[in-house]
């Protein structure tokens, strides 16, 4: 346990891949898994909240919170969801008359350690890479789906995986569905997922199918409302894979993670359809932090904010959502129950696994498994660089090799071994350089 204190406090300011994958090593959510161990039985926020509170020193949350234990005090679960109309009740706008855009958009009352509520459209998309749609299907399509998936989840199993050297199962159960046979070999033999092979394939259901072209439609309409970023792949997007969650009453969650990029390439889109009971989608903003280890952004910007997301809403996480934040449900204290699902919320993330990063192009590390695609989050230096990395580690009893390599991808987001789309002179060879997302100069969300 020492080691592993020591592992979250270590410092680095090199540019050396020491320095990038302790960038990766040093995530929230491991952060989180090792206070639980430290500190069991409190919440994942209360978790989250002393973190935030000790800028993300594990060891300075598990002593405050050790130190408040010795006082018995109510657990601060989250209590059920929490909704409001539109934040434009709330934020005075400065004059639409002169000014740059970023003046122009409304200051947020997102505070270090404070959660905001959102649930407005207009409030999610102004202030998150993400958009949403409410009552996206016609009512009676979204509950044969959801009785579709209901049943399906019957027989969904939690995700095994290693963290530090514990085996540890994800608190909610899931299963992954592709369209054709073929897709179904090739995810089973070929695609690595946490330095293994996926058991648990499908075919799409019938539901599923039917849903997937509105899915395609909503989500590239919603892409083609925003401004193209470096690295987006102009391509119309194409969901050719669909991982469904099943979420079995108020505590089961999914921690503070980033979607893996590693088969969708970079400034991916993904179409999250959500069905039953309604919960609570938390994102928070990545804040890097320079040499000395300080958070580089206004230091207000490390609240979290959260979106509601009742049944039958397509939320979609636009480019640039899985490089710069973070997103979790997390648990609660209660829940209304669904009329359909009673406790049970279907989740099912819609995906465009793209053709040129078939583990057959991707590097290859010195284990000879395909590498995984990692971004730098946190590190002032190489900021929004992608890179490419051994993930064996994640299989009990193994270890990582040394490899590493630079991604290089061009303005497209067109990986170099596609020699046939590949632009030799791309402003953006060598993954540097990157332009501010819409929403970065925003003065808002998280981070610890
Ligand atoms: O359940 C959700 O809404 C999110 C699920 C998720 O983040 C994931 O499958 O990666
Ligand atoms: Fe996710």
């Amino acid at each position: 346990m020492d080691a592993f204190l020591r592992g979250a406090k270590r410092k680095s300011s090199s540019l050396t891949q020491r320095s990038v994958q302790d960038d990766d090593e040093e995530s929230t959510e491991m952060k989180l898994a090792l206070l639980a161990s430290l500190v069991p039985d409190l919440s994942q926020e209360v978790l989250l909240d002393a973190l935030l509170a000790k800028e993300g020193s594990v060891d300075q949350a598990a002593s405050t919170l050790l130190d408040n234990q010795m006082e018995p005090k109510k657990p601060r679960t989250a209590a059920t969801v929490g909704a409001q109309t539109s934040l434009r009740f709330f934020v005075s706008r400065p004059s639409a008359v002169g000014g740059t855009e970023a003046a122009k958009k409304a200051k947020l009352m997102s505070k270090k350690g404070t959660t905001l509520y959102l649930y407005d459209p207009e409030d999610i998309a102004e202030h998150t890479p993400c958009s949403i749609i409410h009552n996206f299907l016609p009512q009676e399509e979204a509950n044969d789906l959801l009785r579709e998936m209901l049943e399906e989840s019957k027989s969904f199993k939690r995700v095994t995986f290693k963290l530090f050297d514990n085996i540890v199962q994800s608190p909610h159960s899931s299963s992954f569905y592709v369209a054709t046979e073929a897709e179904l070999s090739t995810q089973k033999h070929e695609y690595f997922y946490y330095g293994g092979r996926l058991e648990d394939v499908r075919r799409i259901t019938p539901q599923l199918l039917r849903v997937r072209p509105k899915v395609q439609e909503a989500v590239n309409k919603a892409i083609q409302s925003r401004k193209k970023l470096r690295y987006q792949c102009p391509d119309e997007w194409m969901p050719n894979a669909a991982f469904v969650n099943c979420y079995d009453g108020p505590q089961e969650s999914v921690g503070y993670h980033s979607d893996h990029l590693t088969y969708l390439g970079p400034k991916a889109a993904i179409g999250s359809l959500s069905l039953g009971v309604a919960r609570e989608f938390r994102v928070r903003r990545i804040v890097p932090k320079d040499a000395d280890n300080n958070l580089t952004d206004d230091p207000d910007a490390q609240g979290q904010i959260s979106i509601h997301l009742p049944h039958n809403s397509l939320l979609i996480m636009h480019a640039g959502m899985q490089e710069e934040w973070k997103h979790a449900i997390t648990p609660v204290r209660a829940i209304d129950p669904h009329p359909i699902a009673g406790n049970r919320r279907i989740n099912i993330t819609y995906r465009d696994y793209k053709r040129n990063f078939h583990p057959n192009f991707t590097p290859r590390c010195k284990c000879n498994l395909p590498a995984i695609l990692r971004i730098v989050q946190r590190k002032k230096n190489n900021w929004g660089r992608y890179f490419w990395m051994c993930h064996r580690g994640n299989v009990p009893g193994q270890v990582n090799c040394a490899f590493f390599q630079w991604a290089d991808f061009d303005d497209d987001g067109i990986p170099s071994w596609d020699t046939a789309r590949y632009r030799k002179n791309s402003s953006t060879i060598g993954g540097q350089g990157l332009e501010p997302s819409p929403t970065e100069e925003q003065p808002i969300a998280a981070e610890q």
